[in-house]
């Protein structure tokens, strides 16, 4: 079966070069683009979906539903998740390179920029930005929600959900499409390529390209391919 990973295309935040974590911006006019084209390759391809999932932020909901549109596949299962959300970057979010290097020195980014298990400053819970005053998590136990996540911290809230319904639904045989965000979707990369803690910062997994998995009953990879 296969497992097809797909990073959302460019947001307004990527253009300005601002830490995005969880502030739900919008795909900009090339990320849109790079959704369609994403779509286009797997249509091209020929696979099927059975089932789809991806985060509660729009940029991955959007790239989903374009490439969906694209294979004329709207209509398959679609579940979502704020475990592929993703990484949450704190006090952050916002900022650009300059104000993050003003606001922290840049021996501070150099550490940061390199670790695995540091988090960034935390979010103020009563910040207008605040997760725990988003309608999108208020169903959800407020000490679950964080407020700044190291990437060791990202990876342990997602990989969870890949184990618990995306690998399930591989091993029942179905085609899954996993529409989500750079650091969320290291996680299940990192635990399909079986990739170490200290390799991991440095996979980036690129925009708008679909990664192909044909996996094995034991989720092992018998081929991969970026279309
Ligand atoms: C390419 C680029 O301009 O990245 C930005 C964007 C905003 C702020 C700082 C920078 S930077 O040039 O310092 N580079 C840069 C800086 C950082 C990171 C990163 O991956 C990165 O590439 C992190 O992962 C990261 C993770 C957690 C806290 C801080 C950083 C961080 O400060």
């Amino acid at each position: 079966m296969k497992l097809v990973l797909l990073r959302h295309g460019q947001s307004e935040w990527n253009k300005l070069n601002l830490f995005t974590g969880w502030k739900d911006v919008d795909l900009s006019e090339k990320g849109v683009e790079e959704a369609k084209s994403a779509g286009r390759k797997l249509k091209e391809a020929g696979i099927e979906f059975d089932i789809a999932y991806t985060s509660y932020l729009k940029r991955a909901i959007k790239t989903l539903n374009i490439a969906l549109e694209e294979m004329d596949s709207l209509y398959i299962e679609t579940v979502k998740t704020w475990r592929l959300n993703e990484r949450h970057y704190g006090a952050l979010q916002g900022l650009n390179k300059k104000e993050t290097a003003e606001k922290y020195g840049d021996e501070q980014v150099h550490i940061w920029r390199r670790s695995f298990d540091i988090a960034p400053p935390l979010m103020d819970k009563d910040d207008e930005n605040s997760a725990h005053r988003d309608k999108k998590y208020r169903d959800f136990p407020q000490d679950v929600i964080p407020d700044g996540e190291s990437l060791k911290l990202t990876l342990e809230r997602t990989l969870p959900f890949f184990m618990d319904e995306i690998g399930p639904s591989l091993i029942a045989g179905k085609n899954v499409l996993v529409a989500a965000h750079g650091n969320s979707l290291r996680s299940i990369t990192k635990y399909i390529e079986n990739i170490s803690d200290e390799e991991i910062t440095s996979v980036e997994i690129a925009t708008g390209e679909p990664i192909v998995y044909t996996l094995d009953e034991n989720l092992k990879i018998i081929k991969k391919e970026i279309l």
